[in-house]
């Protein structure tokens, strides 16, 4: 590493683990105290200071420049619509966002209420098809909402697609493809330069390998 501290916000949560294998391949500086409550790591030579967010966080951070580099999903870049360097895609967390209700629902039939934890992507995605649609902001299950008549549809994220078939909806439109993203303070990017270059080198070649995924 070069001698200019990062400090990185990681995304608690699913993509933890990953998140941490793939550090770990690209030969970085590890947290240290991973066991513990901290929300704080060093790495044991002071080079990397690690975050722990939540993932909805840490585009904030990253703009406020409060952490130099970020690691998050695209649906929650997207979302968060912040002002940032997008530097690499990582290829872990693959999932994707899209549209699903239930069967029964005439497809082209015009929407008239959405369900989803992504208001601005959701609104984006039916203003961009030219409807017309309310959206109402759901902070998880969403899959509840057309089961109860909340609203017809969701959008929200589908990986394994279980959980649409076991509450018997479908996917009625793909939104986006999603996966982790590595991304950058603006003002970081130019005064850490030489840092943040080595550290986007050294994952590209363990994300292009595939070596620790
Ligand atoms: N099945 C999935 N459901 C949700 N996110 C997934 C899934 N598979 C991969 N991901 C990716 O993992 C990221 C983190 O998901 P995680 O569930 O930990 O966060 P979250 O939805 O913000 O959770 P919470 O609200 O419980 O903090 C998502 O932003 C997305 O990019
Ligand atoms: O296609 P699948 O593999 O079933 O994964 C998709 C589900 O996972 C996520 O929910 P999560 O478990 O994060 O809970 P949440 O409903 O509280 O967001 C997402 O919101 C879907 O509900």
């Amino acid at each position: 590493m070069s001698e200019q501290a990062l400090t990185i916000a990681l995304s608690k949560g699913r993509i933890l683990d990953e998140t941490l294998r793939l550090l770990a391949a690209a030969g970085l500086p590890q947290p240290e105290g991973l066991q513990s409550r901290k929300l704080i790591l060093q790495s044991s030579c002071g080079t990397i200071r690690y975050v722990l967010a939540k993932p909805v966080d840490v585009p904030t951070y990253v703009e406020h420049g409060v952490a130099d580099i970020g690691i998050a999903g695209k649906d929650v870049l997207v979302e968060a619509g912040r002002d940032l360097y997008e530097l690499l895609d990582l290829g872990i967390g693959r999932c994707k966002m899209a549209v699903a209700g239930l069967p029964e629902r005439m497809a082209g039939e015009p929407m008239q209420k959405v369900a989803s934890k992504y208001p601005r992507i959701a609104a984006e995605f039916f203003r961009g098809r030219g409807q017309q649609a309310e959206v109402i902001c759901m902070n998880g299950s969403v899959e509840l909402a057309p089961l109860i008549g909340l609203a017809e549809c969701i959008v929200d994220v589908v990986e394994t697609g279980r959980t649409l078939r076991e509450n018997g909806l479908v996917v009625q439109a793909e939104v986006m493809e999603i996966s982790t993203r590595l991304v950058a303070n603006r003002m970081s990017f130019r005064l850490k330069y030489k840092a943040i270059d080595l550290l986007v080198r050294n994952l590209q070649a363990v994300v292009v390998k595939g070596a620790a995924v």
